[in-house]
This record gives structure tokens, C-alpha cells and sequence, in this order.
């Protein structure tokens, strides 16, 4: 282990207690170094948020530990946390949720640096336009209401709001699930093109091996809880061993297409990202 990875140790989380009660998240390991990028694969009720809810620290772990470049998440001080909170950033899945809907684009991306007391008014017109242009927004979106915005849009404004605090990692919990099918390919340029200009790290969680195969050079599988299997992309997708893994790479026919669309263009389709 590099004091530059995000290790996450044999983790539990449960929400309910008893004989019968099956933790969330249960015995969860992975190391992930800097740039690099893990994907999250498993029905709906696997576990994936809640993990992910773990290892940004908005839920407390029952056992085991999240460690970031050498610290423990776990033991940090309020000031550490909001530090780790900057360097750490949860994306979340619905981008009609997770936005002030009543907000200009301006305000939603500015938010965060006020939150964090970062910058003075002109530092932070400059992070907010580097952020929309890292995203391929317009500089016009800014004085455009959230209200107004498409999903595709809408979703790369909430991939700006995270990288306006210049983070290291994004957690991305679904990040293209709520997305018509004709934006989706838009949001995944746009992360893929993110991972190669800041050499970002990206935990992503999806129930679409697509998504995953796009986005992620190591996979895991997890079914109620845990890991079932875990290893490099190419062969969890393609060679998976363990019967659910088997099962869902069956159900996903697809897979293989995308893979192939990659391969050729290095990315899942050509539409252009506006
Ligand atoms: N706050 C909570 N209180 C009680 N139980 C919870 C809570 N959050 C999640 N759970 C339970 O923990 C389990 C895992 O849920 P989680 O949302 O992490 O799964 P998921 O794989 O992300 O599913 P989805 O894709 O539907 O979001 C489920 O059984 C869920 O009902």
C-alpha cells in the first residue's frame, strides 16, 4: 500500500441489528492509487450508496477503516474532515435532486466555495468558469436557471459543483442513470475526458456493466453486502467466475459492443459533449 492510495479495510455497515439482519455493506475491502478508477457493480439493495455514503464519511462505519493517502477517515479532526470533504467528492445520481433547483448555475457552483470559505469573489468566478468549462458548458449556462437546464446539463452542472473545490476523487453513484440514453454518452465523455486532464481518481457505483466498463479498470461485484468477486475489468466482464457475477454479465448482452466502441474510439459513442 502507497501513502498516495484510498484504502478502504474490511468495512461493515449495518442499519439494523438481530439474528436475521444482513449488513449493507459487509467486510468490503479495496485499494485504489491516485488516478486510477473502481467500479461498483450490483443490483439495487446491494450496498453501493451506502459504501460510498462510508467512504466519503457521511455514514460511520460499524468496523474496518477507510484510509486516504495515509490517514485514517475514521479519526479526523472536523478541520481534517472538511479538508478530506474538499479532496473527496460524492456525486450523486439524480441530478433533480441533488441541485438547488431555485439556484442560477452560477449559484449552484459558487455554493460549495462559499461553504468551504475558498477565494475571494474574483478567485472564485475563475474556479467556477474552469469548472464549467471542464464540463463543456457554455460561459452563457451561468446566468441560466438550474430549473431551465436539460438532464445532461443538469448532471454535468453537478459534476462542475464537485470540481469547483479542485478535488482528487469523485464518487459517482449512478452518475448516468437518471440520463436519457441519447445524453448519457455526453456525461461519460465528459467524466473520461475529467480522469485524463486532472488525473482524477473515480469510485464509480452503477448497476450498468457499460457504464462500468466505460469508466472503471478494476470492478467489483458486490451482492448483499459483499465483494462476490473483484479484479481487473477485462476480467471480471469478460471471464467472470463467480455465478452472479456469470449472471450479470449474461443479462447485459451489450457489454461486449460498448467494449468494442471503445476500443475503437476511446469513447462509448461519438457524440460530441455541448
Ligand atoms: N438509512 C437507512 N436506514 C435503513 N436501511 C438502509 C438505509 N440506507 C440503506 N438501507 C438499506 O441498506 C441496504 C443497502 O442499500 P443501498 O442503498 O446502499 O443499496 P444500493 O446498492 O445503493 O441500491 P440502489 O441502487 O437501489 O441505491 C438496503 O437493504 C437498504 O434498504
Amino acid at each position: 500500500m502507497t501513502t498516495d492510495s484510498f484504502v478502504c479495510e474490511r468495512l461493515t455497515k449495518s442499519f439494523a441489528h438481530g439474528p436475521d439482519a444482513v449488513p449493507a455493506v459487509d467486510d468490503v475491502s479495496f485499494t485504489l492509487g491516485a488516478g486510477r478508477s473502481f467500479g461498483i457493480v450490483g443490483e439495487s439493495g446491494a450496498g453501493k450508496s451506502t459504501l460510498l455514503k462510508c467512504l466519503v464519511g457521511l455514514l460511520p462505519a460499524d468496523a474496518g477503516r477507510v484510509t486516504y493517502e495515509g490517514q485514517d477517515v475514521g479519526r479526523l479532526s472536523r478541520q481534517e474532515m472538511r479538508a478530506y470533504r474538499r479532496r473527496v467528492q460524492l456525486v450523486l445520481q439524480d441530478p433533480y435532486t441533488s441541485l438547488p433547483v431555485n439556484a442560477t448555475v452560477a449559484q449552484a457552483l459558487e455554493e460549495p466555495l462559499v461553504i468551504h470559505r475558498l477565494g475571494r469573489a474574483q478567485d472564485r468566478r475563475a474556479r467556477v468558469l474552469r469548472a464549467l468549462e471542464s464540463v463543456s458548458l457554455a460561459q452563457r449556462t451561468l446566468d441560466r436557471g438550474i430549473r431551465t437546464l436539460s438532464g445532461g446539463q443538469r448532471q454535468r452542472v453537478a459534476i462542475a459543483r464537485a470540481l469547483v473545490l479542485d478535488p482528487q476523487t469523485l464518487l459517482l453513484d449512478e452518475p448516468v442513470s437518471a440520463l436519457d440514453v441519447s445524453v448519457r454518452a455526453q456525461v461519460l465523455n465528459v467524466l473520461i475526458d475529467l480522469q485524463e486532464e486532472r488525473g482524477l481518481r473515480y469510485v464509480v457505483v452503477s448497476h450498468d456493466l457499460n457504464v462500468i466498463k466505460i469508466l472503471a479498470g478494476e470492478v467489483a461485484v458486490m451482492l448483499k453486502g459483499r465483494f462476490v468477486e473483484q479484479g481487473s475489468a477485462e476480467q471480471v466482464l469478460y471471464s467472470p467466475r463467480h455465478e452472479y457475477s456469470q449472471l450479470l454479465v449474461s443479462a447485459a448482452p451489450s457489454v461486449e459492443r460498448s467494449l468494442e466502441n471503445r476500443a475503437q474510439q476511446g469513447r462509448p459513442v461519438a457524440a460530441p459533449a455541448v
